[in-house]
């Protein structure tokens, strides 16, 4: 190889990181995560309106790509065939600047979580377990992935620390207005 065409090459190496640094701009999401009813679907719409950004509910995109409710999905599958599919779901989102609301169950997947982390920011809405207790009422019926035997308060001590792991921003979001989180976390970003 003679030296121009190295140098050529270098120069398309060049000329594709660019490319590449662009795209990974384009990608720029914000994904809401945090436990069933910390507000995620709710406060994402709001979230959208404010920015001037895509919103995508990744609960509706399991609805819709498998044509059933996601309690139904659970009741007659299981909680790892749910899993499964919130992985693949959410892996396989390609999505830029856009509001992400994700499952509170998605915490549980490296691979779905990895793939949220490569396109954009992952902010945690943190909310004490009583307010959650209070927000969800009858678990039985909200669709939680929960394991046998365990309850909620337990399925709440397992997350927080992932939610908290996973996260580059939290946002406290109990006793707060819903407006007053949205707020926060464009002042935030
Ligand atoms: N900051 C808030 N204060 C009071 N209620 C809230 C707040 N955020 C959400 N909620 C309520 O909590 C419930 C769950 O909200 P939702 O957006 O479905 O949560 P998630 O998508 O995280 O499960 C809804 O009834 C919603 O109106
Ligand atoms: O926390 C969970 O185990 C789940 C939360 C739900 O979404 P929300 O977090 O929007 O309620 C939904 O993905 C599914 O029913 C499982
Ligand atoms: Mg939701």
């Amino acid at each position: 190889m003679t030296r121009g065409e190295r140098s050529g090459s270098r120069n398309m190496e060049g000329a594709e990181a660019m490319i590449v640094e662009k795209g990974a701009k384009k990608k720029r999401n914000i994904v809401l995560v945090g436990m069933s009813g910390a507000g995620k679907s709710t406060l994402g719409v709001l979230l959208a309106k404010a920015l001037g950004m895509d919103f995508v509910d990744t609960d509706l995109v399991i609805q819709q790509q498998e044509g059933r409710l996601l309690q139904a999905i659970i009741d007659q599958d299981g909680i790892e065939a749910f899993m499964a599919v919130e992985e693949s779901v959410v892996s396989a989102l390609q999505v830029n600047d856009c509001i992400i609301a994700t499952g509170g169950s998605v915490i549980y997947s490296e691979k779905a979580m990895h793939a949220l982390r490569q396109g954009g920011q992952i902010v945690y809405l943190h909310v004490s377990y009583e307010e959650i207790m209070r927000r969800l009422g009858n678990v039985a019926t909200r669709g939680i992935v929960m394991k046998n035997g365990h309850t909620l308060q337990d399925v709440y001590e397992e997350r927080v620390p992932l939610y908290r792991q996973y996260s580059d921003v939290t946002i406290d979001c109990a006793k707060k207005e819903i407006e007053q989180c949205v707020r926060e976390i464009v002042e935030l970003l």
